[in-house]
């Protein structure tokens, strides 16, 4: 076999990731096809060649002294290596072949890969590689590549180019979509490896695996046995020496979206029954689950902040930039929308400075065995059982027989220790009164109950209860991830489809994360402030906080906010609240709006506006809306944008289908699309679209009287795409639909109902939120309201006045208040 030739470029190569992990799994690399014992890839006998390439910020003179001294004492000989005197030979063999490169400049970039060209050309019979690993930070992201992309020509020399990619990707799903959009303009996706170190520990490659050889289990894993999933990251560190990244990040950015959404998908997926193309089969089916996770909700979702959380911040970045309300712990139960685990809680708990350092995911299963007879036998033999049978099977399966009494089994589970915890090391344990597991070959049985902390209960049952498996390759992630880069293998990495559909997990929370106040904790959680319980769909603290709660903050705040406002603007219905609150209020009386109609004509018709505004609304009702409802509902749009309506992230149609319709029960041919892209014509008048669009309406609607319309208000007083001045405004009671050429720049063509449908509703809410809306509220106060002469030219949104239908204004107190702070405002 002709030899193999990888170029490493490791840039970020004096930083922290790289000094604790990185330059450590690319030596064991190197040693595996050096020494090749303990575990090394045996097909891998033909020769392999590195050249290790280190680049940075840094000038050369200080970042070779930092490379040194890692080196020296980050990375080390172990008994996978083989003998020590010849590992530490090749450990200073292998750093001699480490050259550094100060990168600023796209020449800087032409200069090294020059250089790299140049060591991979010289066995010409070799196949060449480039792996470009990211471990910056990801403001650096984009600049490093393009300038990699622009100055190092690999292609023409057959040298196949892949890029790793540490996290994060992105700030949420639309910064993860743009990022992941100009790396596909660059690279291809089979190029692309996306890191999450979880995938790659031990245990965690091993969950497929252990799925697989036991089929009697995944007819247990479903709603029917499994009572929760409990996937625990709990860590005693603080944020260290991270607080200006872990500042914009908190703790859902930082591990939920990542971390505890992948083990999520390992538990959840089908397991493929084509074993034949596993790689693709296995992505297909985690996709599968991330489409059908329901996002998380407010009520569903908790938050805490270790209390010295500022102050250690303020060391590192200035007072003013710390985001004071960060989260550095939450439990989020996620639910599936799946026959399979439909209700079945996911409870997801991460955080900083807790009571231990642990990783595990945990099935519980429900208590299902009724016992009539003989019952306090039946417990006694259910614990004896598995052992009787295990003597039985023992010469077949070498498992010893236990010295020890066996106490009485309390709970079914399996848990899968991914690192830390009561455990010493990896395991996979399981309840001896569920099954006997088998296990593939990557993973052996252990016996030794040394293996864990005796003192401690084991997750509510004794070790002894428990059959336990260690992987037979207990690797470091690192470790595992760089070899299967090596490899060409991207089943332990995260694909651009995977990543944005994790994304859109948690916008939501997201969105309401800067305006929640988290509880307050001490290191350690000694108070047990962090414990909570299940109640139905929503998580709660277990106790009250009875020293600091910032949560009180809220309500008593809220109290004199409410205090404060008015039940009425303009003369009509007011609604105030934040603007989470107000987004459940009006999901609220839509719904009930819903229900009351579908009772008594069998349908309901909804008309939304688009833009930001709705997006919490839309998030509430997908959440809230029962779905025997959705399918007796018809979604109308009140105005869109003359663009590609469903690959133009400016249309409303499309913002509406993210956020609310992909996840409702609402049949297509409900949707009311506006008609303003008709064969790629924008809008275009010979087509008549806003016609097209009225008649639908009255086909519908005889009356033309919508049961619901959302309306926004723009900071000029526009509403719907009716903007001041517009001749849309004169609109006679015939037009219920037209074109308006007057919207802002980047979008000036709208299709929008007129003011004469709008006013037909029979119950309009107009919602108003964010701080931008204040002098708006204030002019429109200041106009008296009313319909006086010019006044609707002016501000359109005084046009909308229901004859017969209700007007209700949905205002936040930061619209309504204005800049002031309400959270802190008693400080
Ligand atoms: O990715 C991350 O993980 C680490 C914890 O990883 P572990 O392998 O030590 O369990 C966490 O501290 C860090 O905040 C996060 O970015």
């Amino acid at each position: 076999a002709s030899p193999r030739h990888s170029g490493v470029i490791l840039l970020g190569g004096t930083g922290d990731l790289a000094r604790k992990y990185l330059w450590q799994a690319l030596f064991d690399a190197f040693m595996r096809r050096e020494v090749p014992v303990g575990g090394g890839e045996g097909e891998e006998q033909r020769p392999w060649m590195f050249t290790l390439f280190a680049g940075g910020s840094s000038h050369a003179s200080v970042a070779t002294n930092r490379l040194k001294d890692i080196f020296d004492n980050n990375v080390k000989c172990a008994d996978r290596h083989g003998s020590s005197s010849v590992c530490e030979a090749k450990k200073g063999e292998f750093f001699t072949k480490v050259t550094y490169f100060q990168l600023h400049l796209g020449e800087d970039y032409g200069a090294m890969c020059e250089s790299m060209l140049r060591s991979l050309n010289q066995d010409k019979t070799a196949t060449k590689e480039v792996l470009l690993y990211l471990a910056v930070p990801p403001s650096v992201f984009r600049p490093a590549l393009k300038n990699f992309k622009a100055e190092c020509k690999f292609g023409d020399d057959k040298v196949s180019v892949k890029i790793v990619l540490e996290k994060p990707q992105g700030q949420d799903w639309a910064s993860a979509d743009k990022l992941s959009e100009e790396l596909l303009k660059m690279f291809k996706e089979e190029q692309l490896y996306r890191t999450d170190h979880y995938l790659a520990k031990s245990v965690v490659t091993n969950i497929l695996p252990f799925r697989a050889a036991n089929p009697q289990l995944e007819k247990l894993l479903n709603r029917d046995y499994v009572d929760r999933v409990e996937i625990f990251m709990k860590e005693t560190v603080g944020v260290e020496d991270r607080y200006s990244f872990y500042n914009d990040m908190g703790v859902i950015r930082d591990v939920f979206q990542n971390h505890l959404t992948q083990l999520l998908t390992l538990i959840a997926l089908d397991l493929p029954v084509n074993l034949t193309n596993i790689p693709s089969a296995i992505e297909q089916a985690k996709l599968q689950v991330l489409k059908r996770v329901i996002r998380a909700s407010q009520p569903s979702t908790l938050l805490g902040q270790y209390a010295t959380y500022t102050f250690e911040a303020a060391k590192e970045i200035p007072e003013s930039n710390i985001t004071a309300l960060v989260p550095t712990f939450a439990a989020v139960m996620l639910k599936l929308r799946s026959p399979r685990w439909l209700d079945v809680p996911f409870l997801l708990v991460s955080g900083k400075k807790l009571d231990e350092r642990s990783s595990y995911i945990r099935i519980i299963f429900k208590d299902n065995d009724v016992c009539v007879s003989n019952c306090a036998e039946a417990d006694h033999h259910t614990a004896h059982s598995a052992d009787q049978k295990q003597q039985q099977t023992s010469e077949h399966h070498h498992r010893p027989h236990h010295q020890y009494h066996v106490p009485r089994s309390s709970k079914k589970q399996i848990v899968f220790h991914i690192g830390h915890g009561p455990a010493k090391i990896p395991l996979i344990s399981m309840s001896r009164s569920l099954l006997e597991p088998e296990y593939p070959d990557s993973l052996e049985e252990v016996f030794d109950p040394e293996v864990f902390s005796k003192e401690h209960s084991y997750y509510g049952d004794y070790p002894q209860n428990f059959y336990h498996a260690t992987p037979v390759n207990n690797a470091d992630a690192y470790s595992t991830l760089i070899e299967e880069v090596l490899q060409g293998r991207r089943q332990h990495f995260v694909s651009t489809k995977q990543l944005l559909l994790a994304w859109q997990v948690w916008d939501n929370v997201l969105a309401f994360y800067p305006s929640r106040v988290p509880r307050v904790y001490d290191a350690g959680d000694p108070a047990s402030l962090l414990n909570f319980v299940v109640r139905g769909d929503n998580l709660e603290f277990a106790a009250e906080d009875q020293k600091q709660d910032g949560m009180k903050v809220v309500p008593e705040l809220h109290q004199l906010h409410q205090a404060q406002t008015p039940a009425t603007f303009l003369g009509r219905r007011m609604v105030s609240g934040t603007k989470e609150g107000l987004a459940v209020q009006l999901a609220r009386e839509i719904e009930q709006a819903a229900e009351s109609e579908i009772a008594s004509k069998g349908v309901f018709h909804v008309a939304f506006s688009g833009g930001t505004t709705p997006v919490l609304l839309w998030q509430m009702l997908a959440q809230s809306f029962a779905s025997e409802y959705w399918v007796h509902v018809h979604v109308w749009q009140v105005d869109e944008r003359c663009v590609r309506a469903a690959a133009d992230t400016h249309s409303n149609l499309f913002q509406l289908d993210r956020q609310l319709l992909r996840f409702v029960a609402v049949p297509w041919s409900h949707v009311h699309a506006m008609p303003v892209d008709v064969a790629g014509r924008l809008c275009d008048p010979e087509l008549q679209g806003d016609r097209q669009y009225a008649d639908s309406i009255r086909h519908a609607l005889p009356n033309l009287q919508f049961d619901f319309v959302v309306l926004g208000l723009g900071a000029d007083g526009h509403t719907a795409s009716l903007f001041p001045q517009s001749p849309a405004l004169n609109a006679d009671s015939q037009t219920l639909v037209t074109v308006t050429e007057q919207g802002p720049k980047d979008t000036p063509r709208r299709m929008t109902m007129t003011l004469p449908l709008i006013n037909r509703a029979k119950r309009v809410a107009v919602l108003v939120t964010g701080v931008d809306k204040e002098g708006i509220l204030n002019q429109l106060e200041d106009s008296g309201g009313g319909i006086k002469m010019g006044v609707v030219d002016k501000f359109p949104i005084l046009g909308v006045n229901p004859g017969n239908g209700t007007l209700s204004w949905f205002i936040d107190y930061e619209a309504y208040f204005g800049k002031e702070d309400f959270f802190f405002a008693e400080e």
